[in-house]
């Protein structure tokens, strides 16, 4: 893993960062310091750069300028075939869950144990026990994702998440489909699995309810640019 490189208290950092989508400059001057555990949000309105900055983040679009570097991967120097390597260090979860429809719960988490470098079957199903364990899903493993209600969906979706020890999650409107009690459990849970495994999340979301009720530290897209505030700020 030649550009990889232990980065200090941080998980990730931008340093006038600026990231493209196509030829259109989304976001430019990113300058960003999270730390490892850290759970932040990140809000602004539609079209403002969420997920283009979380896409950086996961190696999806290549960063155009200044430096960046995520789980101690240099975004600026970042491979294609780096991509896997630095896929590992994070668990990514959607608002569309992206569970494979054509097998069941415990053989959507094999296959991404199978595509990430694991063979030994029983330390699969001890490990998929575990995270299933961990999100209250161990006894729903034969079902098929259309058997689950939306958030036993997202529940799993965390468990594949957690699979390989991700020092960050990136969640891009996990609760985006969900409705506002099932939010607040899913909310309740990334929260605490993240504490239990010292795991930073930057979490996109435009629910301010659940802000709310989850107050803490958000990572603020607005014209062009990026902000850290406190979310006791929005709603004053
Ligand atoms: N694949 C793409 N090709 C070209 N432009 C894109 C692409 N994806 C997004 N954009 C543009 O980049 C800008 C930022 O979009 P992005 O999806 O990052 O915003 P967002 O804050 O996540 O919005 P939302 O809250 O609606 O998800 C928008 O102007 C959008 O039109």
């Amino acid at each position: 893993m030649p550009h990889r490189h232990e980065s200090g208290e941080n998980i990730i950092n931008l340093d006038n960062a600026k990231i493209v989508q196509k030829n259109f400059t989304v976001l430019n001057n990113v300058n960003l310091h999270i730390q490892k555990g850290k759970f932040c949000y990140l809000i602004g309105k539609t079209g403002a750069g969420k997920s283009s900055l979380l896409k950086v983040l996961y190696g999806h679009l290549p960063l155009q300028g200044g430096k960046g570097e995520v789980a101690g991967f240099d975004l600026a120097k970042l491979r294609q075939s780096d991509i896997p390597n630095l896929r590992r260090k994070l668990g990514i979860v959607f608002q569309d869950f992206q569970l494979l429809t054509d097998r069941n719960i415990e053989k959507n988490l094999l296959f991404v144990l199978q595509a990430t470098g694991w063979s030994d079957k029983i330390r699969m199903e001890d490990r998929i026990n575990e995270v299933l364990a961990s999100v209250g899903m161990k006894t729903k493993k034969h079902k098929m994702p259309h058997q689950l209600s939306g958030g036993e969906q997202q529940r799993v979706a965390i468990a594949r998440a957690l699979l390989n020890h991700p020092e960050l999650i990136l969640a891009d409107e996990p609760t985006g489909n969900l409705d506002p009690e099932t939010s607040n459990d899913i909310m309740t849970l990334l929260k605490n699995v993240a504490t239990e495994n010292n795991c930073a999340v930057v979490m996109a979301t435009h629910d301010y309810h659940m802000i709310q009720n989850f107050p803490g530290e958000a990572i603020r897209c607005e014209n062009g640019q990026v902000s850290v505030l406190d979310t006791a700020e929005l709603f004053e």
